[in-house]
């Protein structure tokens, strides 16, 4: 649904010193399949704006390709733009106006007649929950509302891709989970949405696949879970018996293990405890607990821990987004 290949852009440096430019995005090859919410996941300045700008025709790239619901970004745009809906970090909401009022005005200005755009605003006030609030002035709304009818506006006159940028930013977590869900609601209606965002766990638990962006580059992608198995495997903590000779156990243990081979390292932690890097905890789980076992260790605890999307982000560039 989405496919790019060397997409970039620069832009003229503000330095005066020379006639520099920025790279924001130096040639991003992306594809999106049809029905998934992707997730363009990367810390402030990466370059998540600028690429979704060129995707919705907002800003032209300077180079590469990019073809969109069918259509080409360079050579069809308007073609491109009637098949998409986007909706950007502050919204576009106007103040006085209602959410109603704001809806029908949205579905004329795509052409649509009069009586479908009201049918349209009836169908999205009620499929986003705006009914209570529909003939208040957006002014009174509170963030998460307004989110809300930023993406029905989004989506009014039936695009076949969202490009949502950053739609979370600044809700507080009821609010965050309501859009989450109008995403998915959107999804399952058949909907392909892209969405950047800075937030881990959101790209986590709302994305069907991520690409990571870095300096305008893509670091990594694929669905959370591949990226996170892939990048650092799974950390099993094995907590040994406390108390005299924990030490020898611990030491015992580890060169019991050190061979097993779905190891890729392990480290001794405090006095009882070891860290193990695995590729599948879950399968390794059961193989480890026999060669403990088989060495006369009985573990007291064994703790499965996932890696998160911080540390493939981690791994890739040698920064933690989190403290980014
Ligand atoms: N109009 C512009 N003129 C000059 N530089 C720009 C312009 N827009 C973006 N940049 C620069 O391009 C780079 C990428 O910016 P972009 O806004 O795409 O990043 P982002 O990942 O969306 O970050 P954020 O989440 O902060 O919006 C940054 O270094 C930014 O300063």
């Amino acid at each position: 649904m989405i496919e790019t290949k060397g997409l970039r852009k620069s832009y003229p440096s503000r330095k005066r010193s020379k006639a520099a430019t920025v790279d924001a995005v130096r040639g991003i090859d992306l594809s999106v399949a049809a029905g998934e919410i992707f997730g363009f996941l990367g810390p402030n300045g990466a370059g998540k704006t600028t690429t979704l700008r060129m995707l919705a025709t907002l800003i032209r790239p300077d180079g590469g390709a990019a073809r969109i619901a069918g259509a080409d970004l360079l050579t069809d745009p308007g073609e491109v733009r009637r098949r998409i809906g986007y909706v950007a970090q502050g919204g576009g909401t106007a103040d006085a106006v209602s959410a109603r009022e704001e809806l029908v005005l949205q579905a004329r200005m795509y052409g649509i007649g009069r009586a479908e755009a009201r049918q349209r605003t009836e169908d999205a006030v009620k499929s986003f929950d705006l009914t209570e609030f529909a003939d208040r002035p957006c002014s009174s709304y509170s963030g998460g509302q307004r989110r809300r009818l930023d993406i029905a506006l989004g989506v009014i006159h039936g695009p076949s891709v969202l490009f949502l940028d950053e739609p979370t930013v600044g809700l507080d977590p009821p609010s965050r989970s309501q859009v989450w869900d109008e995403i998915r609601r959107l999804r399952t209606e058949g909907m392909t949405v892209f969405v950047t965002t800075h937030y881990l766990d959101e790209a986590d638990a709302l994305c069907d696949r991520i690409a990571i962006i870095d300096h305008g580059g893509t670091v990594a992608e694929g669905t959370p879970e591949e990226l996170k198995r892939e990048i650092a495997g799974d950390v099993v903590l094995v907590g040994l018996e406390l108390g005299d000779g924990a030490a020898d156990r611990s030491q015992r243990a580890a060169d019991a293990l050190r061979a097993e081979p779905y190891l890729h390292r392990l480290e001794l932690q405090g006095e009882d405890g070891l860290r193990l890097y695995v590729e599948n905890g879950a399968a390794a789980i059961p193989q480890l607990l026999r060669t403990l076992e088989g060495a006369g260790l009985a573990p007291g605890t064994v703790q499965l821990q996932r890696p998160s999307l911080d540390d493939v982000f981690l791994a890739r560039t040698g920064r933690s987004l989190e403290q980014d």
